[in-house]
């Protein structure tokens, strides 16, 4: 379970005093979730999410918000972070950074039909544009840097042809971005985790995006490896489905068309997107930063997602 700082319905409405959103009438621990205490805080006037940041640094935390806030405003579906009577959306908790977002609506559909893939890729487009005009500028901390940072700590534990498969392909992506047709790519604050845990639907129909936490400026076709290797592959394999990835990429397409560079550098970019994965996933096992840490995600799913998209590029 995800309360890894117990709330009392004492100290929640004493904090809730200085919004002017009415009184609790319910509140409830949630359950999922493996970086932060999260609990769904309803008043009598509007139900929201209330988050205290278990790991996150109150530096950081501004742009995350001031992003959601602006994806909002322009109409995009996504939490938006509620400010205090001094404007602040920014808070403090029981002594840890704390933000009260809108809640959404909605399940999560964790066996996506091309028809969720299709929402998904209309979203992801409509908030590419929307976030062009973003002012912040925190670049995505799991990026190229941190992976080359944090993979010789990892080496030890990998197998010999772990390394060699983790240390080759770090050595082509560090090529990659060195190109100027990648430096050119468009690019702006993204998503970056945009995984089916993170998006709910009402019906068939997509009701928001949530968790910004692994947000930054990356570009636009990385934000977009991301969601087409989790959305669109078979699970088992690693392998994509043609049909759910088409129709995830097509909608993408319908808001926003991409460049012939783009286009000929998705298969880097999924496998970037593998590579960033496999390494957190990896960084996540074998070097868990504390305690509460819960049942990290399995690492050996990244890995052969990246075989895959090596072998197919
Ligand atoms: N704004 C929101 N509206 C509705 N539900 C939300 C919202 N934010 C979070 N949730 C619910 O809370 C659960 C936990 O949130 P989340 O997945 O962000 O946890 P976390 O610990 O912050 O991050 P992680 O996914 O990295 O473990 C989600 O699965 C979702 O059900
Ligand atoms: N989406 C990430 C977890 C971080 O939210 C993963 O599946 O490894």
């Amino acid at each position: 379970m995800a309360v890894f700082t117990p709330l009392d319905a004492a100290e929640v409405d004493s904090w809730l005093d200085r919004f002017d959103l009415g009184t609790r009438t319910d509140l409830q621990g949630i359950a999922s979730g493996i970086e932060n205490t999260n609990y769904f805080l309803s008043t009598t006037q509007g139900r929201f999410v209330l988050t205290l940041f278990e790991r996150l640094q109150a530096e950081q935390l501004p742009f995350y918000l001031g992003l959601m806030h602006h994806l909002a405003a322009h109409g995009i579906p996504v939490p938006d972070p509620m400010p205090d009577r001094q404007g602040q959306t920014l808070h403090t908790l029981k002594g840890k950074p704390a933000a009260l977002v809108t809640r959404l609506q909605g399940r999560s559909q964790l066996q996506p039909e091309p028809v969720h893939c299709a929402q998904v890729g209309h979203w992801l487009a409509r908030m590419h544009l929307a976030a062009r005009d973003y002012a912040g500028t925190q670049p995505n901390l799991r990026g190229l840097a941190w992976q080359t940072r944090t993979i010789p700590d990892i080496l030890p534990y990998l197998t010999a042809d772990q390394r060699t498969l983790i240390s080759t392909e770090l050595a082509h992506q560090t090529e990659v971005a060195a190109s100027p047709a990648y430096a050119a790519l468009p690019r702006s604050a993204v998503h970056a985790d945009l995984f089916r845990d993170n998006v709910l639907f009402e019906g068939d129909t997509l009701s928001g995006v949530f968790d910004f936490y692994f947000a930054g400026v990356d570009t636009w076709l990385f934000d977009l490896a991301v969601a087409l290797n989790d959305w669109c592959i078979h699970l088992q394999t690693g392998e994509f489905d043609a049909v759910r990835f088409d129709a995830l990429l097509n909608a993408y397409l319908a808001v926003r068309s991409m460049s012939d560079a783009e286009h000929r550098l998705l298969p880097d970019a999924l496998r970037a997107a593998a590579l960033r994965f496999w390494t957190s996933r990896l960084a996540d096992y074998h070097l868990p930063r504390d305690a509460h840490l819960l049942t990290p995600h399995d690492p050996i799913h990244f890995e052969r997602v990246l075989r895959q998209r090596i072998a197919s590029a």
